[in-house]
């Protein structure tokens, strides 16, 4: 199946078909210089399939892990598409999940002011979320995404049959994005995760239709866009806090959303899902060190910060809350009313 993302002069094609890696040409010009560009996990067998598709193009390979979302490797990129004389008129296919994504739609927007981007993302986390509206960015330091753009892929391919090389725990960790979306959108995607098996094709496809309208009615995050980071005002900090290599992005982003789901009983749901997908519990923190990540947050302001909060599946309550608000419920913790 195909959806559009109506952007004007940026709308793209979203492909979702298994097999769809094999025939990439149906939505990408391949007649002209390609980087390819994979982390070192991802399996040779999908990027030489992607490859094998296209005229003239070359691989760039980076170390797996949220630590290449950095300056350094950005730069190492820039430098390996100079060297290889690519032009204006050439295109990047990234092949992975989250991190190469963002990374290499960053290089996309930057090499000569921006060159064309395509998506072909191979973790559950890419086909149910970061793939789709153009956020692409690297961190500072521990500053998660401090330093990016909004630049759209041209097309996105989305092949659920790429996920058998994946481990559960990665599985695992992208399907939290997909619950997300079902708590603040979608209340059939939350019933999804209560089915005696999970049906991953349709969990993608809802997810990314929810996405897709999320972004075309604010693609730059004026307002309704700040939806999706439910989970992530504190997920994020964690994530800092710990490392950015010690928990995955959905594990930090289940336990952030644990701070703001407002009814017991929906609560006592979404913890049982999380048994089912063998989430790591919320480890100790520091109210401190996480209040510090937080000032960072791009949804903060001087004083406060925008989170959203989850009363019942499917809606969502988006609120300035102070950072002593905040900070009285990081004391509260994640488990309790
Ligand atoms: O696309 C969005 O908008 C999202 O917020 C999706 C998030 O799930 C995603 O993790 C995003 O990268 C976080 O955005 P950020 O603006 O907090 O960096």
């Amino acid at each position: 199946m195909q959806m559009i993302v109506h952007l004007g002069e940026n709308s793209y094609p979203i492909t979702i078909e298994e097999g769809a890696i094999h025939h990439i040409q149906d939505t990408i010009d391949t007649h002209r210089k390609i980087a390819i560009i994979a982390d070192d996990k991802v399996p040779d067998q999908w990027v030489n399939i992607v490859a094998d598709q296209c005229e003239n193009a070359f691989v760039l390979r980076f170390p797996a892990g949220e630590g290449s979302k950095c300056f350094t490797q950005f730069e190492a990129l820039l430098e390996q598409l100079a060297d290889q004389e690519m032009t204006r008129k050439d295109a990047i296919i990234a092949i992975g999940g989250g991190v190469t994504g963002d990374l290499s739609g960053f290089v996309a927007a930057s090499y000569m002011r921006g060159i064309d981007f395509y998506n072909i993302p191979t973790t559950v986390l890419s086909q149910v979320d970061s793939s789709v509206g153009g956020k692409v960015a690297i961190d500072m330091g521990s500053y998660k995404n401090i330093v990016g753009a909004f630049w759209q892929p041209k097309a996105v391919i989305i092949d659920p049959d790429v996920l058998t090389t994946l481990s559960s725990r990665q599985v695992n960790n992208g399907l939290v994005e997909a619950l997300k979306t079902g708590l603040i959108q979608d209340p059939v995607l939350v019933d999804l995760f209560e089915k005696e098996t999970l049906d991953l094709p349709q969990i993608i496809t809802r997810s990314i239709d929810v996405k897709r309208k999320v972004v075309e009615a604010d693609e730059k995050e004026a307002g309704l866009r700040k939806i999706l980071n439910f989970g992530h005002t504190i997920g994020h900090a964690i994530e800092s806090a710990y490392g950015l290599d010690t928990y995955l992005h959905g594990e930090c982003v289940a336990m952030g959303m644990l701070f703001f789901i407002e009814d017991k009983a929906l609560k006592d749901r979404v913890l049982k899902i999380y048994d089912r997908l063998d989430l790591p519990k919320v480890p100790d923190y520091s109210i401190d060190q996480l209040m510090h990540y937080i000032a960072h947050d791009k949804k903060s302001n001087r004083n406060s910060v925008t989170v959203v909060k989850v009363k019942s599946a499917g809606s969502y309550i988006l609120e300035d809350l102070s950072f002593d608000q905040i900070r009285s419920r990081l004391e509260r913790g994640p488990y309790e009313e």
